[in-house]
């Protein structure tokens, strides 16, 4: 069973949310949230908008192709991201944007802090899409105080950490599975999320399976007023292996899927190696060294 946790009782450290929130820490690795400070409705208009921009013509799209840049702002084609070597590259579009600098921000050669690449249409997307990247973090923060109360790590660990996030909102379009597909093509193949906490709307509808420990999967959903969350590599790193962060997938069916994650990644220079260890692992390298190993257009070779 997933835990199914009230962030406003987590907030007020309520015994049961606390044991709750432990159990998916420490175990399964995801839970669902709900009594957020995000409405279902305006879930659902971010989910709406995501669907607006990817149901424009391919080469509409295309103006937006992060594959032309030298890093990931903008929209990814379907084939542009392999996050399992073992893998056929997903068969997902994404559109994904991050922390908005002011201009002229020495940070925005940082390619983790890339400008955004608003598309024209649909009109509202910039606004509708940055707000929600805002008052998403500020909720993925609140989560993230309940996660270290939960496991008895101080409220200080996070501390200054999310100032500048390394924060990525993404659009995932999962068209119906194409009639092409095999055993190694997947909507988004096994992996685990990069960063420290993932928080994600969807649509509402199945698709997403969570690797049970001792094998097999369990399939998780959420109506669009509550969030699935899970945890990261370098929540793992950082917390010394307390927290989980648990492999998952979409393998993808008849219909069409939307899903919104959050991934709430510290700043670049924030060191996520065990807490009181002396060793240095920087969040920014971390990251760097994954999304050079999963977007096709990053890769080394
Ligand atoms: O679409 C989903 O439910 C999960 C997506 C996911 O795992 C990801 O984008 O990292
Ligand atoms: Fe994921």
């Amino acid at each position: 069973m997933i835990p199914r946790i009230d962030l406003a009782a987590l907030t007020a450290q309520d015994d049961d949310a606390l044991a709750a929130m432990k159990t998916a820490a420490t175990d399964i690795g995801f839970a669902t949230v709900h009594n957020t400070a995000l409405s279902a409705e305006r879930v659902s208009r971010v989910i709406e908008t995501y669907r607006a921009f990817f149901k424009l013509p391919e080469a509409s799209k295309a103006a937006y192709d992060m594959a032309r840049t030298g890093s990931n702002r903008g929209w990814g084609a379907s084939g542009s991201e392999q996050v399992d070597p073992d893998a056929n590259p997903d068969y997902k579009q994404v559109f994904d944007c991050g922390l908005t600098l002011p201009e002229g921000d020495p940070r925005l050669l940082n390619p983790f802090y890339a400008a955004n690449l608003w598309p024209v249409e649909p009109a509202d997307f910039k606004d509708v899409i940055s707000a929600y990247y805002e008052d998403a973090c500020a909720v993925a923060m609140d989560v993230l105080h309940g996660v270290a109360a939960s496991v008895g790590l101080s409220a200080r660990t996070f501390e200054g950490a999310f100032d500048a996030p390394m924060a990525l909102l993404r659009g995932n379009y999962y068209p119906a599975r194409p009639a092409r597909a095999g055993a190694k093509d997947f909507g988004i193949a096994t992996h685990t999320d990069y960063g420290c906490l993932t928080l994600l709307a969807t649509d509402g509808s199945s698709g997403l399976e969570v690797r049970k420990r001792g094998g097999g999967w369990i399939p998780v959903s959420a109506p669009p007023r509550e969030f699935v969350i899970n945890f990261g590599e370098m929540m793992e790193m950082w917390s010394d292996g307390v927290i989980r962060a648990t492999p998952h997938r979409v393998v993808g069916g008849v219909d069409e899927r939307i899903s919104v994650p959050l991934f709430f990644n510290p700043a670049y220079e924030t060191n996520v190696a065990p807490v009181g260890s002396s060793s240095v692992i920087l969040a920014g390298d971390h990251l760097s060294a994954r999304y050079n190993e999963t977007y096709i257009h990053l890769k080394k070779d």
